[in-house]
């Protein structure tokens, strides 16, 4: 390899994926645990470094607001982001969406007060609608063809109403604790969201090996969610009815064991949550030996 005296060149050449992620906030936790999880890694020694080292030399990671990422993705200043749908719907950014990584599921909610007179989106017609989303909230109301006076907030949304600000707000709600300490109640759902890894269009092309690599990877975390590996000792007489027992990813995978010629090892992955009836219908059909493992990837 050649290096150029200019050192942002030198960088883009050794650095050829950048990752932007979340420095803060209730995703940035998973985020680092499926990128650790994924086997590529952060090396940031806990400090509040803007660009962190991965385990592969040509991948790092940026730091960033969840509201920036998708900016930060479509305009090319890092190739692949990990953040919300809502982020990247609010801010209708030209980039791709790879992976739903399955967490960070949550709805953008229109509420009121509970003891509002306004009770449907219709009602808030030249009402006052404040909003951490105001690109979705105001693309909303478009489409049900109502003109509220939409006030975009930082945060601490679900206090607006009391402190007379709003009417009515556009948020995020997933348990609905927020919206019920704060006597609010849900009138329509503006959108779903979860966690995507999103990636920019060219960088898809230009840099698709490097980027199929990484999303393999956290798509095998992601895979392995919720799934178990069982192994066995069964007797050959009783496979059929043990093949019936376990619902296996393509059915189960029956070995010899070397010791004895009338005993075979069944291995399979299941549903975590179907382990313990499992367990029992299986030691009822003979099985022995059983082991549970935790599966850390599964490549599909
Ligand atoms: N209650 C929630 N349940 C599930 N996911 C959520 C919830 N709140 C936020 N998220 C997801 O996390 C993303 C980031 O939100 P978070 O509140 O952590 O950061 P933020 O408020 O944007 O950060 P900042 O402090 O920079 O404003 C949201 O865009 C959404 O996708
Ligand atoms: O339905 P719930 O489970 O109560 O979650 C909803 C809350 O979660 C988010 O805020 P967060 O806690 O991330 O804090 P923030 O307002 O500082 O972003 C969101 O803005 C809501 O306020
Ligand atoms: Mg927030």
């Amino acid at each position: 390899m050649t290096y150029s005296t200019n050192p942002i060149q030198d960088r883009n050449q050794i650095f050829s994926i950048r990752i932007a992620i979340p420095n803060k906030g209730r995703i940035s936790i998973p985020i680092r645990e499926l990128i650790e999880q994924s086997g590529l890694g952060i090396f940031d020694n806990g400090e509040r470094t803007l660009i962190a080292r991965t385990r592969d030399p040509h991948v790092e990671i940026l730091y960033a607001r969840p509201i920036d990422i998708p900016e930060y993705v479509a305009s090319g200043v890092a190739d692949l982001g990990i953040t919300g749908h809502d982020m990247v719907i609010e801010r209708s950014s030209h980039v791709t969406e790879l992976l739903d990584l399955g967490f960070g599921n949550a709805s953008v909610v229109l509420a009121v007060p509970d003891d509002s007179a306004l009770k449907t989106p219709k009602d808030l017609e030249g009402k006052r609608v404040s909003t951490e989303f105001p690109a979705i909230t105001r693309k909303y109301f478009k489409k049900i063809g109502v003109i509220p006076k939409i006030i975009p907030v930082g945060g601490a949304c679900e206090a607006t109403p009391s402190l007379g600000i709003s009417d009515a707000i556009v948020d995020l709600a997933s348990s609905g604790t927020t919206l019920r300490q704060n006597h609010l109640q849900v009138i329509d759902t503006v959108l779903d969201t979860s966690t995507f890894l999103i990636a920019n269009p060219l960088s898809c092309t230009s840099k698709k090996e490097k980027i199929d690599e990484i999303h393999l990877a956290l798509e095998s975390v992601i895979n392995a969610k919720g799934k178990c590996y069982l192994m066995m000792n069964v007797k050959r007489t009783s496979v059929d009815t043990i093949r019936t027992i376990i619902p296996g990813m393509g059915g189960p995978t029956i070995m010899e064991v070397a010791s004895s010629s009338d005993i075979v090892a069944v291995h399979a992955v299941v549903d975590e949550e179907k382990v313990y009836q499992l367990i029992n219908r299986l030691k009822q059909a003979g099985a022995k030996d059983i082991l549970v493992m935790n599966i850390e990837r599964l490549i599909r």
